[in-house]
């Protein structure tokens, strides 16, 4: 189920950092089509020699991204073996990952933060449509394929990336580090659910509107442990209708989550309702 990449078709350029489990580079792939040499840009995902024993999940993640194709999924163009390194090669998208991308640039406006809120959630009912749940939903996963500027009135473009090493296999601390991102339930049953998407996606709509700030930023894992067995929630945002959305999606409950359908209808509320319209123009409608 899975394009090979010859080893000897790809070029490896800098290295840009790496994930869980996993060390990532720009690079490029070259391959023959009718006679043409075609060279794209590309991002290697290089599993580490000592996780050898996650290939099988970190090529499911992969899988999961090449098995159906989305505009607002990242596309993996195949995967390639090589002595010990097991490559991931995707598309290469401009802008990099959401959540440094909102760090840097604090002048983005509501609505571009709704838009990029509108393509993720599109993609997670994509995804809930044919019951295939991401499991890694945040920012730092959200990769912004076009910035789209306030001047000439284009919008930004979010491409979705794979959902990484299972987390069935990374360890304890992996998982609690990722309070709270991952839904409540996943920490006893390490089992990814649709639902469990609809809590991240919650947690993610925060990190946009705190301009890419992570929430419980520098809370140790005994502290992530105790705001779930508190039933704790995040700090409400001063936009009410947005914190009772983000409210909906995290509720410890997975039933009472909302569906993506409902996700979409709140946003294009959101989209035109005043205080999208005060922000955007300054002033309110008649
Ligand atoms: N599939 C992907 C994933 N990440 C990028 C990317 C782009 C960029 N400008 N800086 C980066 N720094 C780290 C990763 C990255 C590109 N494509």
């Amino acid at each position: 189920q899975f394009h090979m990449i010859k080893h000897e078709d790809l070029t490896w350029k800098e290295s840009l950092g790496q994930g869980s489990f996993t060390h990532i580079f720009r690079g490029s792939k070259t391959d023959q089509r009718d006679g043409v040499t075609h060279t794209t840009e590309v991002l290697l995902k290089v599993l580490d020699a000592n996780h050898k024993n996650c290939w099988e999940s970190f090529f499911e993640a992969a899988s999961l991204m090449s098995q159906i194709s989305h505009k607002h999924l990242l596309l993996v163009y195949g995967i390639s073996v090589h002595k010990s390194k097991n490559i991931m090669v995707q598309e290469f998208v401009k802008h990099g990952a959401l959540d440094l991308y909102l760090k840097k640039s604090m002048s983005v406006s509501v609505s571009w933060k709704l838009d990029v809120a509108k393509q993720l959630a599109c993609a997670l009912n994509f995804l809930e449509e044919k019951n295939i749940a991401h499991g890694n939903i945040c920012a730092k996963n959200l990769l912004l394929a076009r910035e789209g500027d306030p001047s000439s009135d284009n919008s930004p473009f979010i491409k979705l990336s794979d959902p990484g090493t299972s987390m069935a296999l990374l360890g304890k601390d992996v998982v609690l580090d990722r309070i709270p991102w991952v839904a409540p339930e996943v920490l006893d049953t390490l089992e990814i659910e649709l639902e469990c998407d609809k809590w991240s996606f919650g947690t993610t709509l925060w990190e946009i509107f705190n301009n890419g700030e992570a929430p419980l930023q520098g809370q140790d894992l005994i502290q992530k442990q105790q705001f779930y067995e508190h039933f704790s929630n995040l700090p409400a945002l001063e936009w009410t209708e947005l914190a009772d959305l983000i409210a909906q999606c995290m509720q410890y409950q997975p039933e009472l989550r909302p569906s993506c359908r409902s996700i979409i209808r709140q946003l294009n509320s959101l989209i035109t309702s005043d205080y999208e319209i005060l922000h955007a123009t300054g002033t309110l409608p008649k």
